[in-house]
């Protein structure tokens, strides 16, 4: 690509504002720089960005179809940056940022992104092949999820600009291996099966977990040794007579996304398969974190409870659109012990109140930690 036209895009831009909540605010301290909403910007589907949405689609949305839609272009100069923030949810379709950076030079300004507390760099500055110093330089870009916090830093000269897109996941409403079977909440679940730290919740954790640790944000989805392993355990703790196992989404949703066509990664893959292999009822719900303290106030366990069933007495109906048969209380049976790298212990964290969004957001479009309730299937 050539070098784009700074001056010209530096007269189109505006200063960038954020949202704080649900208010929508510029402070330099925060966030400084100037962007070009996607309405201004003539760019044409071209067949790079065919590839790209094509191996995005494989690696980060199996079985899923997604598409890209231009957001904005982001200009940093000197001195420009963003702190730590999600992007807003602009749509219960989106699921996903792909951004890449254009043909101009700059310093500092690398991309930092973090989840669970793992932090990867990126810099996406075009590089040249040493073997090839004619060449035009290859532009960088990354995709990362939903729910992933990230800050771009100061940059120290020259002007940086990225295009962001939107990745969204397009609905497909006959879909046979996203569809599922609501659950029919009788309250009752899994009598013996509310000891406190459930070890076995672990074990799934870690079987499925471990892969995402060592690759840090860049996760792989169609790990399927991994998805085998959680498929039996699954079926042990069925087995040995637990109603319903439940976990949590690894994943942060917008509240009307917690469903099966909207799963992203590693939460699609191992929903596919637990429908795939016919022996299971598998409904997604809301959660809400609950943090338990010891005496002295020390933080102990994390725990989950079905959104629904903490908000019964507000919302008549329940999130799956199906009237409650008993009026639920919040028990241990229908709690489950969130896993260190769940995303949900992070949303209910003051910074990600404070400062999440590119843009204002109102608090029904706010993140939610959603939980994977699995049956065995009557026969
Ligand atoms: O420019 C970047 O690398 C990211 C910008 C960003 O995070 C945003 O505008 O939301
Ligand atoms: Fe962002």
């Amino acid at each position: 690509m050539e070098h784009p036209d700074v001056d010209v895009i530096l007269k189109k831009s505006t200063p960038s504002v954020f949202g704080r909540g649900e208010e929508t605010v510029l402070d330099p301290s925060y966030r400084s720089g100037h962007e070009i909403p996607a309405a201004d910007i003539g760019l044409k589907a071209n067949r790079l960005m065919e590839s790209l949405q094509k191996s995005m689609n494989t690696i980060m949305f199996p079985c899923r179809t997604i598409e890209l839609k231009l957001y904005k272009l982001a200009v940093y100069q000197t001195g420009g940056h963003f702190d730590w923030h999600m992007d807003s949810t602009h749509s219960d379709m989106y699921h996903g940022t792909l951004l890449i950076a254009l043909n101009t030079a700059w310093e500092g300004g690398d991309l930092l992104l973090r989840r669970n507390g793992i932090e990867t760099r990126v810099d996406l500055r075009p590089r040249i092949a040493p073997e090839f110093p004619d060449d035009k330089p290859d532009l960088q870009g990354v995709a990362f999820f939903t729910g992933t916090e990230h800050r771009v830093e100061p940059v120290k000269d020259g002007v940086r600009m990225v295009l962001q897109y939107d990745i969204e996941i397009v609905k497909q409403e006959e879909k046979e291996v996203g569809k599922e079977k609501d659950e029919e909440s009788d309250g009752t679940d899994d009598e013996d099966n509310d000891e406190e730290n459930e070890p076995w919740m672990d074990k799934i954790a870690s079987v499925y977990s471990s892969r995402m640790e060592a690759q840090a944000v860049v996760e792989a989805t169609a790990d399927n040794a991994a998805v085998e392993k959680v498929l039996k355990i699954i079926k042990e703790l069925h087995s040995e007579g637990a109603e319903t196992i439940a976990f949590a989404l690894q994943y942060l949703y917008r509240q009307a996304s917690i469903s099966a066509e909207y799963l992203k990664g590693s939460d699609a893959v191992l929903h596919d398969a637990l429908m795939a292999s016919g022996d299971f009822e598998v409904c997604l719900h809301p959660v809400v974190h609950w943090e338990m303290s010891d005496w002295d106030g020390e933080m102990e366990s994390h725990y989950a409870y079905r959104f629904d069933d903490i908000e019964g007495e507000i919302f008549p109906e329940p999130l799956t659109g199906q009237p409650l048969k008993k009026k639920q209380k919040k028990t241990n049976s229908t709690a489950f012990h969130i896993p260190k790298l769940s995303a949900i212990q992070q949303i209910s964290a003051r910074e990600y109140i404070e400062h999440t969004g590119n843009e204002a957001m109102p608090a029904e479009y706010r993140y939610f930690g959603g939980g994977m309730f699995v049956r065995r299937k009557a026969k």
